[in-house]
């Protein structure tokens, strides 16, 4: 897959941007990669976005502000363009649900739980053994209070209902600027298999990062290394005027 002036680059952030780490905070973000985006997405006429499960302040945490479009919390946030205001597309996560989670987690030898503003992360990566019990948990609130469960690289996510990166996707193609775009959404996570699905709606394509699975993704990058020469090879052949029309 190759960029081209059409092209509406969709990216995921962990596994994707940075190489997954022990812990949220741990991630490491090369010096390069907050610049290189900010070009890329000039060059695009700002049809670029990150599409994360983080909330968009722990994104920001990590990268700086940053000049770029984001929807965050698996959809359930959402800034169109690079300095507009986040828009809220969900109800907040009850309280009492990040409380539950809370008490399981210490009852389970101290499992990190990460609030965001409209779904609850908890991640057993340095206790596996937990597994069969938190899942129980989780469907067990999902069913309480109406709530999508999803899976990640050893976290499960509780949130609210109605959003996931595929609607992300499809909310930034329905903007004014994204109009006739052909979307590539870069992902590693089973969350971004909602994205593959959706950009192929609009004759784009998915891109697997990571060992081979099961997909819908239609192309395949080996790791992080590889999207930040695919990234930088993009912003390379712009310079270079070889930008496809
Ligand atoms: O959609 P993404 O941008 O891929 O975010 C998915 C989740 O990423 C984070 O958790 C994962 O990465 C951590 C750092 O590498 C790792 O420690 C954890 O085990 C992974 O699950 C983040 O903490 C979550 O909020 C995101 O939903």
């Amino acid at each position: 897959m190759c960029l081209s002036q059409s092209t509406a680059l969709f990216l995921d952030f962990d596994g994707t941007l940075v190489e997954i780490a022990d812990h949220p905070h741990d991630v490491v973000v090369s010096e390069f990669l907050p610049p290189l985006l900010v070009q890329l997405s000039r060059k695009l006429d700002g049809r670029l976005a990150i599409v994360t499960g983080r909330s968009i302040a722990a994104l920001e945490a990590l990268l700086g502000p940053i000049s770029l479009a984001i929807a965050g919390s698996h959809g359930g946030e959402f800034r169109p363009a690079a300095d507009a205001e986040i828009e809220p597309l969900a109800a907040p996560l009850p309280g009492a649900v990040v409380d539950e989670l809370n008490r399981f987690a210490r009852a389970s030898g101290g499992l990190l739980v990460e609030p965001k503003p409209f779904s609850a992360a908890i991640h057993y990566r340095h206790h596996p053994e937990v597994l069969p019990n938190l899942r129980a948990c989780t469907e067990s609130l999902a069913a309480e209070f109406g709530l999508a469960i999803k899976h990640g690289k050893k976290v499960i996510e509780v949130t609210m209902p109605g959003s996931d990166k595929g609607s992300a996707v499809e909310r930034f193609m329905a903007l004014p600027a994204f109009d006739g775009a052909i979307p590539i959404f870069i992902g590693d996570d089973v969350t971004d298999e909602d994205a593959f699905a959706a950009v192929r709606r609009y004759d784009g394509e998915g891109v697997l990062v990571g060992a081979p699975r099961p997909t819908a993704a239609t192309s395949r990058l080996d790791g992080v290394a590889e999207v930040h020469r695919w990234l930088e090879a993009g912003l390379e052949a712009v310079h270079k005027g070889d930008f496809r029309p």
